[in-house]
C-alpha cells in the first residue's frame, strides 16, 4: 500500500505526533507498505511532489512543534478556476494517481476538510485528522493542537493578571479564532477572565463599559487591592451593531471607519469612555508555536494510529474524530463545510455566567 499525507491550514502542535503514529503504525503493521509526504499542503499535491518518508523520518518528532512537511493556505477559489484546460481539484486527483497512491492522509482543519471531501468525491482514498487550535471542526469533541493551545493563552493571561493588578488596569486580551471562541472561552475560563469576547455572542460597547466602569468603583478585599479586569477577546468577536453583517462586509466596514483590530477598537473605547487605564495584548502566534502538551502528543498519537488502521481495513472518505474517551470517525461529506461554534446557551457559557462571567451581551450588571 502506498500511503501519502499532508498537512494543511494554519500549523499547530501535534501535526508531527500525528505524521509519527501514521508511520509508525503502517510500518509496524502493514505489508509492503510505502508511505510518502506531500510538501507545503494541497500546494505539493497540485505541483505533484512528493518525497518518501522513512522509519528515521518519525524519530524524534513526537514533541516537536509545527510541521516536518511544511504547510500553505492555498486559495479555494483558484482551485475550481479551468487553467490549461484542468482545474487544481482535478490536477490534485491526477497527481495522486501518478503518484500511485492508495491513500492520502489530510492533517488539517475545516477548510481542508472541505478539498478533503472534494477528492473524495473524485475517486481518491481520502482520511482526515482534525487539526485546530481553534477546535472548530465539526463532529468532534476536540481537535489536536487546542488543548496546548489553550494552555499557552491561560497561563499568558495568567502572567497579564499580575501587571493588570499593579497598575489597575483593564487588560484586553486578544486570543485566536476567527469563527469559534473555543480558545478564548476555554483560555478566559481556566485563567480566570472576568469578562470574555466571542464572535457567537455579539457584545455590547456600553455593556463592556458599563461593566468596566463599576468594577473601577468596587473596593479591593483589602486596602492595597486595586480594582483591575481581564477581558480575553476572541480576534473574530463582532459588536452586536455588526452582527448582522458578512465577515467581508464587516471587515470593509472596519477599514472604512480606521479601526484596525475589535480589541484594540475597543481599548480606546472603554479608555475614553470610563477614564480606566486600559491596554491590549494580542497572544497571537505563541498559541499555535513549539511543542504539544502531553495531552495533544498523546491524543495526536491516538488519531494517527487509528487513522492508519482505518486505511489498513479499506476505510476512506472519512475523518476521524473524539466522542467522549473513544476515537471514532466521520464520513467527509457529512462533516465537510459545517463548523463546531460555541453555543450562547450551551452548558459552558451558562456556567460561567452562573459564577459571574461575563459575556458582553445584554446582561444587567450588578
Ligand atoms: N470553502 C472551501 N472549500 C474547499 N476547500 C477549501 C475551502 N476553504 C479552504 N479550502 C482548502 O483548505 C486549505 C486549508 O484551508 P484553511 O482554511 O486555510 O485552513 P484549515 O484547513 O486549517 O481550516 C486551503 O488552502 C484550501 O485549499
Ligand atoms: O496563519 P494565519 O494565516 O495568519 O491565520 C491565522 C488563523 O489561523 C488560526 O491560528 C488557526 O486556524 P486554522 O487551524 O483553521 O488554520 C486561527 O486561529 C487564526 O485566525
Amino acid at each position: 500500500m502506498k500511503i501519502g499525507i499532508l498537512t494543511s491550514g494554519g500549523d499547530c502542535p501535534g501535526l508531527n505526533a500525528v505524521i509519527r503514529a501514521i508511520g509508525l503504525y503502517a510500518l509496524n503493521n502493514m505489508e509492503n507498505v510505502e508511505i510518502v509526504g506531500i510538501p507545503e499542503g494541497y500546494g505539493g499535491l497540485i505541483r505533484g511532489e512528493c518525497r518518501p518518508l522513512r522509519r528515521q523520518d518519525f524519530s524524534d518528532i513526537l514533541d516537536r512543534g509545527g510541521t516536518i512537511l511544511g504547510t500553505s493556505r492555498q486559495p479555494y477559489k483558484l482551485m475550481t478556476v479551468e487553467e490549461n484546460g484542468e482545474t487544481r481539484l482535478q490536477e490534485m486527483c491526477s497527481n495522486y494517481q501518478k503518484m500511485g497512491l492508495d491513500c492520502l492522509f489530510t492533517l488539517g482543519g475545516a477548510g481542508t476538510h472541505k478539498t478533503a471531501a472534494l477528492l473524495c468525491a473524485e475517486g481518491c482514498n481520502v482520511i482526515g485528522l482534525p487539526k485546530t487550535i481553534d477546535n472548530d471542526i465539526y463532529g468532534t469533541d476536540v481537535t489536536f493542537g487546542f488543548q496546548t493551545a489553550a494552555e499557552i493563552a491561560a497561563e499568558s493571561i495568567d502572567r497579564i493578571r499580575t501587571t493588570a493588578a499593579g497598575h489597575g488596569r483593564t487588560m484586553l486580551v486578544e486570543i485566536m479564532g476567527n469563527k469559534a471562541g473555543w480558545l478564548a472561552l476555554h483560555a478566559g475560563l481556566a485563567a480566570g477572565a472576568d469578562m470574555i469576547l466571542i464572535p457567537e455572542i455579539p457584545f455590547s460597547l456600553d455593556a463592556v463599559c458599563e461593566f468596566v466602569q463599576k468594577s473601577g468603583e468596587r473596593k479591593g478585599a483589602s486596602d492595597w487591592e486595586r480594582p483591575y479586569n481581564i477581558i480575553a477577546v476572541a480576534e473574530g468577536a463582532v459588536l452586536d451593531s455588526e452582527a448582522a453583517y458578512k465577515k467581508k462586509d464587516r471587515a470593509f466596514a472596519r477599514i472604512e471607519r480606521g479601526e484596525s483590530t475589535v480589541t484594540q477598537h475597543l481599548a480606546e473605547i472603554v479608555e475614553e469612555r470610563t477614564g480606566v487605564e486600559t491596554r491590549t495584548s494580542v497572544l497571537g502566534y505563541l498559541q499555535r508555536g513549539g511543542t504539544p502538551c502531553a495531552y495533544d502528543r498523546l491524543l495526536s498519537s491516538r488519531l494517527g494510529a487509528f487513522a492508519a488502521d482505518l486505511a489498513a481495513k479499506g476505510v476512506f472518505g472519512v475523518s476521524v474524530a473524539v466522542s467522549g474517551n473513544r476515537i471514532v470517525y466521520n464520513a467527509l461529506a457529512e462533516i465537510a463545510g459545517r463548523y463546531k461554534l460555541v453555543e450562547p446557551d450551551g452548558e459552558l457559557v451558562r456556567f460561567a455566567k452562573s459564577i459571574g462571567i461575563r459575556f458582553g451581551d445584554a446582561q444587567k450588571i450588578s
